[in-house]
Protein backbone atom coordinates (compact mmCIF):
# COMPACT_ATOMS: atom_id res chain seq x y z
CA UNK A 1 0.00 0.00 0.00
CA UNK A 2 0.98 3.26 -1.04
CA UNK A 3 2.46 5.08 2.16
CA UNK A 4 0.79 8.78 3.11
CA UNK A 5 3.78 10.84 2.47
CA UNK A 6 2.30 13.84 3.87
CA UNK A 7 -0.10 14.49 7.25
CA UNK A 8 -2.84 15.81 4.89
CA UNK A 9 -2.81 12.47 3.20
CA UNK A 10 -2.82 10.10 6.64
CA UNK A 11 -6.27 8.99 6.84
CA UNK A 12 -8.32 10.00 9.62
CA UNK A 13 -8.65 8.61 13.17
CA UNK A 14 -11.40 8.90 15.70
CA UNK A 15 -11.77 7.08 18.50
CA UNK A 16 -12.29 6.98 22.22
CA UNK A 17 -9.60 6.99 25.10
CA UNK A 18 -9.86 7.18 28.68
CA UNK A 19 -7.83 7.92 31.98
CA UNK A 20 -7.62 5.91 35.07
CA UNK A 21 -5.87 6.08 37.91
CA UNK A 22 -6.32 6.12 42.02
CA UNK A 23 -8.08 9.56 43.47
CA UNK A 24 -6.26 12.82 42.79
CA UNK A 25 -3.75 11.58 40.18
CA UNK A 26 -4.94 14.28 38.01
CA UNK A 27 -7.15 12.94 35.22
CA UNK A 28 -9.76 15.49 35.06
CA UNK A 29 -7.13 18.23 35.23
CA UNK A 30 -5.68 16.44 32.27
CA UNK A 31 -8.74 15.70 30.20
CA UNK A 32 -9.30 19.50 30.33
CA UNK A 33 -5.45 20.92 29.56
CA UNK A 34 -6.27 18.67 26.67
CA UNK A 35 -9.51 19.86 25.30
CA UNK A 36 -8.64 23.53 26.68
CA UNK A 37 -11.40 23.95 28.31
CA UNK A 38 -13.73 23.36 32.03
CA UNK A 39 -15.64 20.14 30.79
CA UNK A 40 -14.42 17.78 33.94
CA UNK A 41 -14.96 18.48 37.42
CA UNK A 42 -11.45 18.82 39.33
CA UNK A 43 -11.18 19.29 42.99
CA UNK A 44 -8.54 18.76 45.84
CA UNK A 45 -10.64 16.15 47.03
CA UNK A 46 -10.63 12.42 46.21
CA UNK A 47 -13.69 11.08 44.17
CA UNK A 48 -15.47 14.29 43.02
CA UNK A 49 -15.59 12.60 39.28
CA UNK A 50 -18.98 10.72 39.64
CA UNK A 51 -20.52 10.73 36.11
CA UNK A 52 -18.45 9.74 32.86
CA UNK A 53 -17.89 13.40 31.35
CA UNK A 54 -16.20 12.80 27.53
CA UNK A 55 -14.35 15.87 26.61
CA UNK A 56 -13.34 15.91 22.62
CA UNK A 57 -10.15 17.20 21.22
CA UNK A 58 -10.55 18.14 17.37
CA UNK A 59 -8.01 17.97 14.93
CA UNK A 60 -7.18 18.15 11.65
CA UNK A 61 -6.08 14.52 11.38
CA UNK A 62 -8.32 13.04 14.21
CA UNK A 63 -10.98 13.21 16.87
CA UNK A 64 -9.71 11.91 20.15
CA UNK A 65 -12.94 11.26 22.42
CA UNK A 66 -11.79 11.23 26.14
CA UNK A 67 -14.10 9.67 28.70
CA UNK A 68 -13.25 10.16 32.14
CA UNK A 69 -13.73 7.65 34.38
CA UNK A 70 -14.31 7.69 38.08
CA UNK A 71 -11.34 6.84 40.52
CA UNK A 72 -11.34 3.20 40.62
CA UNK A 73 -11.57 1.94 44.45
CA UNK A 74 -11.56 -0.64 47.01
CA UNK A 75 -15.86 -0.97 47.73
CA UNK A 76 -17.29 -0.20 50.97
CA UNK A 77 -21.20 0.92 49.74
CA UNK A 78 -23.50 0.51 46.90
CA UNK A 79 -22.28 3.30 44.97
CA UNK A 80 -18.28 2.22 45.53
CA UNK A 81 -19.71 -0.91 43.55
CA UNK A 82 -21.39 0.85 40.89
CA UNK A 83 -18.21 3.49 40.23
CA UNK A 84 -15.92 0.72 40.01
CA UNK A 85 -18.81 -1.22 37.28
CA UNK A 86 -18.90 2.03 35.43
CA UNK A 87 -14.91 2.23 35.19
CA UNK A 88 -14.25 -1.65 34.11
CA UNK A 89 -17.12 -1.16 31.43
CA UNK A 90 -15.38 1.94 30.24
CA UNK A 91 -11.91 -0.16 30.36
CA UNK A 92 -13.54 -2.85 27.62
CA UNK A 93 -15.00 -0.10 25.10
CA UNK A 94 -11.85 2.42 24.82
CA UNK A 95 -9.66 2.44 22.47
CA UNK A 96 -6.37 3.29 24.51
CA UNK A 97 -6.31 3.67 28.43
CA UNK A 98 -4.42 6.32 29.92
CA UNK A 99 -2.75 5.28 33.37
CA UNK A 100 -1.92 7.79 35.33
CA UNK A 101 0.10 8.45 38.05
CA UNK A 102 1.33 11.31 39.73
CA UNK A 103 5.46 12.17 39.75
CA UNK A 104 5.22 13.51 43.15
CA UNK A 105 4.24 10.44 45.19
CA UNK A 106 5.34 6.40 44.81
CA UNK A 107 3.91 3.56 43.55
CA UNK A 108 1.31 2.64 46.25
CA UNK A 109 -1.15 0.15 46.73
CA UNK A 110 -3.59 1.93 45.14
CA UNK A 111 -1.43 2.08 41.89
CA UNK A 112 -0.64 -1.87 41.95
CA UNK A 113 -4.37 -2.60 42.61
CA UNK A 114 -5.41 -0.25 39.38
CA UNK A 115 -2.27 -2.11 37.83
CA UNK A 116 -3.35 -5.33 38.28
CA UNK A 117 -7.06 -5.15 37.20
CA UNK A 118 -5.13 -3.29 33.93
CA UNK A 119 -2.93 -6.32 33.44
CA UNK A 120 -6.39 -8.49 32.97
CA UNK A 121 -7.67 -6.23 30.10
CA UNK A 122 -5.25 -7.74 27.43
CA UNK A 123 -6.63 -6.49 24.01
CA UNK A 124 -6.63 -2.79 25.17
CA UNK A 125 -3.17 -0.41 24.53
CA UNK A 126 -1.90 1.39 27.84
CA UNK A 127 0.01 3.69 27.80
CA UNK A 128 1.88 5.16 31.59
CA UNK A 129 1.14 8.87 31.87
CA UNK A 130 3.35 10.14 34.18
CA UNK A 131 1.38 13.72 35.76
CA UNK A 132 1.98 16.18 37.69
CA UNK A 133 5.57 16.24 36.29
CA UNK A 134 6.27 20.11 37.16
CA UNK A 135 6.41 19.32 40.91
CA UNK A 136 9.52 17.32 40.80
CA UNK A 137 12.67 17.36 39.52
CA UNK A 138 14.45 15.59 37.10
CA UNK A 139 16.01 12.24 39.30
CA UNK A 140 12.41 11.79 41.08
CA UNK A 141 10.79 12.04 37.52
CA UNK A 142 13.31 9.36 36.39
CA UNK A 143 13.20 7.21 39.36
CA UNK A 144 8.96 7.23 38.88
CA UNK A 145 9.95 6.25 35.23
CA UNK A 146 11.95 3.27 36.16
CA UNK A 147 9.21 2.01 38.63
CA UNK A 148 6.36 2.27 36.34
CA UNK A 149 8.81 0.76 33.84
CA UNK A 150 9.38 -2.34 36.23
CA UNK A 151 5.80 -2.38 37.22
CA UNK A 152 4.79 -3.00 33.65
CA UNK A 153 7.24 -6.43 34.04
CA UNK A 154 5.63 -7.90 37.09
CA UNK A 155 2.42 -7.49 36.06
CA UNK A 156 3.02 -8.46 32.82
CA UNK A 157 1.65 -5.61 31.35
CA UNK A 158 3.32 -4.18 28.30
CA UNK A 159 3.40 0.05 27.90
CA UNK A 160 2.44 1.38 24.48
CA UNK A 161 4.14 4.48 25.96
CA UNK A 162 5.59 5.68 29.00
CA UNK A 163 5.16 9.90 28.79
CA UNK A 164 5.53 12.40 31.59
CA UNK A 165 3.57 15.41 31.58
CA UNK A 166 2.12 18.45 33.20
CA UNK A 167 -1.11 19.39 32.94
CA UNK A 168 -0.86 22.81 35.01
CA UNK A 169 2.27 23.70 33.43
CA UNK A 170 0.99 22.81 30.05
CA UNK A 171 3.85 20.30 29.58
CA UNK A 172 3.66 17.74 26.56
CA UNK A 173 0.38 17.83 26.85
CA UNK A 174 -0.16 18.41 23.01
CA UNK A 175 2.81 15.33 22.55
CA UNK A 176 0.70 12.95 24.84
CA UNK A 177 -2.33 13.76 22.64
CA UNK A 178 0.12 13.00 19.30
CA UNK A 179 0.87 9.55 21.07
CA UNK A 180 -2.61 8.50 21.47
CA UNK A 181 -4.02 9.73 17.99
CA UNK A 182 -2.33 6.48 16.08
CA UNK A 183 -3.65 3.86 18.66
CA UNK A 184 -7.08 5.12 17.34
CA UNK A 185 -9.06 3.47 14.28
CA UNK A 186 -9.24 4.65 10.85
CA UNK A 187 -12.75 7.02 10.73
CA UNK A 188 -14.19 9.88 9.78
CA UNK A 189 -15.31 12.19 12.97
CA UNK A 190 -17.76 10.77 15.84
CA UNK A 191 -18.96 14.16 16.80
CA UNK A 192 -20.03 17.47 15.38
CA UNK A 193 -16.69 20.16 14.91
CA UNK A 194 -16.76 22.45 17.88
CA UNK A 195 -18.79 19.36 20.33
CA UNK A 196 -16.52 19.81 23.69
CA UNK A 197 -18.70 16.79 25.27
CA UNK A 198 -22.12 15.11 25.08
CA UNK A 199 -22.55 14.94 28.45
CA UNK A 200 -26.09 16.47 28.73
CA UNK A 201 -25.63 19.76 30.11
CA UNK A 202 -28.11 19.06 33.33
CA UNK A 203 -25.39 16.62 34.52
CA UNK A 204 -22.99 19.42 34.12
CA UNK A 205 -24.69 22.04 35.37
CA UNK A 206 -24.95 19.86 38.16
CA UNK A 207 -21.54 18.67 38.63
CA UNK A 208 -20.11 22.62 38.64
CA UNK A 209 -22.76 23.10 41.67
CA UNK A 210 -21.00 19.95 43.39
CA UNK A 211 -18.25 21.21 43.40
CA UNK A 212 -18.81 24.32 44.36
CA UNK A 213 -20.79 22.78 47.69
CA UNK A 214 -17.79 20.79 47.96
CA UNK A 215 -15.71 23.91 48.47
CA UNK A 216 -14.23 24.89 51.63
CA UNK A 217 -16.16 22.02 53.42
CA UNK A 218 -13.96 20.08 55.80
CA UNK A 219 -13.66 16.26 55.31
CA UNK A 220 -17.32 15.82 57.32
CA UNK A 221 -19.51 15.87 53.81
CA UNK A 222 -17.56 15.55 50.98
CA UNK A 223 -18.87 12.26 49.86
CA UNK A 224 -22.20 13.12 51.08
CA UNK A 225 -23.53 15.29 48.51
CA UNK A 226 -25.29 14.68 45.43
CA UNK A 227 -27.01 17.60 43.07
CA UNK A 228 -29.90 16.91 40.99
CA UNK A 229 -31.22 19.63 38.51
CA UNK A 230 -34.92 19.66 38.60
CA UNK A 231 -35.45 22.22 35.81
CA UNK A 232 -33.56 24.53 33.21
CA UNK A 233 -36.28 26.68 31.69
CA UNK A 234 -35.76 29.95 29.70
CA UNK A 235 -37.37 32.79 31.34
CA UNK A 236 -40.58 33.97 29.38
CA UNK A 237 -41.17 37.03 28.89
CA UNK A 238 -37.44 38.73 27.44
CA UNK A 239 -36.38 40.86 25.49
CA UNK A 240 -34.29 38.36 22.41
CA UNK A 241 -31.21 39.81 23.72
CA UNK A 242 -31.39 39.65 27.54
CA UNK A 243 -32.08 35.94 27.83
CA UNK A 244 -32.11 34.64 31.32
CA UNK A 245 -32.13 30.97 32.15
CA UNK A 246 -34.16 29.49 35.11
CA UNK A 247 -32.27 26.44 36.93
CA UNK A 248 -34.14 24.75 39.94
CA UNK A 249 -31.47 22.34 41.46
CA UNK A 250 -31.86 20.39 44.56
CA UNK A 251 -28.74 19.66 46.78
CA UNK A 252 -29.48 16.24 48.71
CA UNK A 253 -27.79 15.25 52.17
CA UNK A 254 -27.75 12.18 53.55
CA UNK A 255 -28.72 13.32 57.74
CA UNK A 256 -30.72 16.50 58.91
CA UNK A 257 -27.62 17.34 60.73
CA UNK A 258 -25.36 17.97 57.85
CA UNK A 259 -27.92 20.66 56.47
CA UNK A 260 -26.51 23.56 58.58
CA UNK A 261 -22.83 22.82 57.37
CA UNK A 262 -24.04 23.05 53.90
CA UNK A 263 -26.29 26.56 54.64
CA UNK A 264 -24.33 28.01 56.61
CA UNK A 265 -24.92 30.85 59.34
CA UNK A 266 -27.79 32.51 57.85
CA UNK A 267 -27.69 31.30 55.11
CA UNK A 268 -24.39 32.44 54.02
CA UNK A 269 -22.66 29.48 52.34
CA UNK A 270 -25.32 28.55 50.48
CA UNK A 271 -25.68 31.72 48.78
CA UNK A 272 -21.98 31.61 48.27
CA UNK A 273 -22.11 28.09 46.30
CA UNK A 274 -25.11 29.61 44.30
CA UNK A 275 -23.30 32.54 43.27
CA UNK A 276 -19.69 30.71 42.70
CA UNK A 277 -21.47 27.81 40.23
CA UNK A 278 -23.38 30.39 38.55
CA UNK A 279 -20.53 31.84 36.96
CA UNK A 280 -19.22 28.94 36.40
CA UNK A 281 -22.69 27.37 34.51
CA UNK A 282 -23.03 30.98 33.08
CA UNK A 283 -19.30 30.44 31.45
CA UNK A 284 -20.31 26.65 30.34
CA UNK A 285 -23.80 27.45 28.87
CA UNK A 286 -23.01 31.48 27.59
CA UNK A 287 -25.93 32.65 29.00
CA UNK A 288 -27.25 34.57 32.60
CA UNK A 289 -28.70 32.44 34.56
CA UNK A 290 -31.19 32.71 37.59
CA UNK A 291 -30.78 29.80 40.10
CA UNK A 292 -32.13 28.97 42.62
CA UNK A 293 -30.64 26.09 45.15
CA UNK A 294 -32.61 24.22 47.95
CA UNK A 295 -31.10 21.39 50.59
CA UNK A 296 -33.13 18.43 50.61
CA UNK A 297 -32.27 15.06 53.30
CA UNK A 298 -32.05 12.10 51.26
CA UNK A 299 -31.38 9.72 53.77
CA UNK A 300 -28.64 7.37 53.23
CA UNK A 301 -28.70 7.49 49.80
CA UNK A 302 -25.31 6.07 49.33
CA UNK A 303 -26.44 2.83 50.33
CA UNK A 304 -30.14 3.03 48.90
CA UNK A 305 -30.21 1.61 45.65
CA UNK A 306 -34.06 3.36 44.79
CA UNK A 307 -31.82 6.84 46.56
CA UNK A 308 -28.83 6.32 43.73
CA UNK A 309 -31.24 5.79 40.58
CA UNK A 310 -32.89 8.85 41.93
CA UNK A 311 -30.18 10.78 41.78
CA UNK A 312 -28.61 8.98 38.56
CA UNK A 313 -26.71 6.36 39.64
N1 LIG B 1 1.04 20.91 40.27
C1 LIG B 1 0.16 20.22 39.55
N2 LIG B 1 -1.02 19.86 40.10
C2 LIG B 1 -1.89 19.15 39.36
C3 LIG B 1 -1.61 18.76 38.02
N3 LIG B 1 -2.67 18.05 37.57
C4 LIG B 1 -3.57 18.02 38.58
N4 LIG B 1 -3.11 18.68 39.67
C5 LIG B 1 -3.82 18.86 40.95
O1 LIG B 1 -4.07 17.61 41.55
C6 LIG B 1 -5.38 17.60 42.17
C7 LIG B 1 -6.22 16.47 41.63
O2 LIG B 1 -6.45 16.66 40.24
P1 LIG B 1 -7.74 16.08 39.51
O3 LIG B 1 -7.56 16.37 38.06
O4 LIG B 1 -9.00 16.52 40.16
O5 LIG B 1 -7.53 14.53 39.79
P2 LIG B 1 -8.46 13.30 39.37
O6 LIG B 1 -7.56 12.18 39.11
O7 LIG B 1 -9.39 13.70 38.29
O8 LIG B 1 -9.24 13.05 40.71
P3 LIG B 1 -10.62 12.24 40.95
O9 LIG B 1 -11.69 12.95 40.20
O10 LIG B 1 -10.77 12.37 42.41
O11 LIG B 1 -10.41 10.83 40.51
C8 LIG B 1 -5.97 18.99 41.93
O12 LIG B 1 -5.75 19.78 43.08
C9 LIG B 1 -5.18 19.49 40.74
O13 LIG B 1 -5.08 20.90 40.73
C10 LIG B 1 -0.33 19.16 37.45
O14 LIG B 1 0.02 18.87 36.30
N5 LIG B 1 0.50 19.87 38.27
Amino acid sequence: MDRASSPSQAPHRAGFACFVGRPNAGKSTLTNALVGTKVAITSNRPQTTRHTVRGIVHRPDAQLVLVDTPGLHKPRTLLGERLNDVVRTTWAEVDVIGFCLPADQKLGPGDRYIATELAGIKKTPKVAIVTKTDLVDSKALAEQLIAIHQLGEELGIEWAEIIPVSAVGDKQVSLLADLLVPMLPESPPLYPEGDLTDEPEQIMVAELIREAALEGVRDELPHSIAVVVEEMLPREDRPANKPLLDIHANVYIERPSQKGIIIGPKGSRLKEVGMKSRKHIEALLGTPVYLDLHVKVAKDWQRDPKQLRKLGF
